[in-house]
């Protein structure tokens, strides 16, 4: 379950261009995993987006309210 996310937008994502997503899982501490992930131009001269992120492990009663 994503528990934080932050997204920088560096630069705008020309319409109908492909591009590279690289993302990387930093660490695991229990039930947290972070990762984070970088959007370039394919050749990776360009960097779109940065992103980091905080997902935490749940059980399915979570979703339920429980
Ligand atoms: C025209 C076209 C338009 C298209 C347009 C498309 C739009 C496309 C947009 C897509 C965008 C997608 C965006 C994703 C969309 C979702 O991912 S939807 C899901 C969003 N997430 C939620 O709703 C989660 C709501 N929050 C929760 O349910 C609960 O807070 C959580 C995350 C399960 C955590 O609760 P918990 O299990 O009770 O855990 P808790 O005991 O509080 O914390 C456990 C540990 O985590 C840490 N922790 C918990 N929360 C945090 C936090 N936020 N930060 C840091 N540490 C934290 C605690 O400090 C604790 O650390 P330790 O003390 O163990 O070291």
């Amino acid at each position: 379950m994503t528990a934080n996310l932050n997204i920088n937008y560096r630069r705008p994502i020309p319409l109908g261009s492909t591009v590279l997503l690289e993302s990387s899982l930093e660490k695991k501490e229990g039930r947290k995993t972070f990762i984070t992930c970088r959007v370039t131009s394919t050749d990776g001269s360009k960097l779109h987006t940065e992103t980091s992120a905080l997902f935490l492990s749940i059980t399915a009663s979570h979703l339920l309210g429980g």
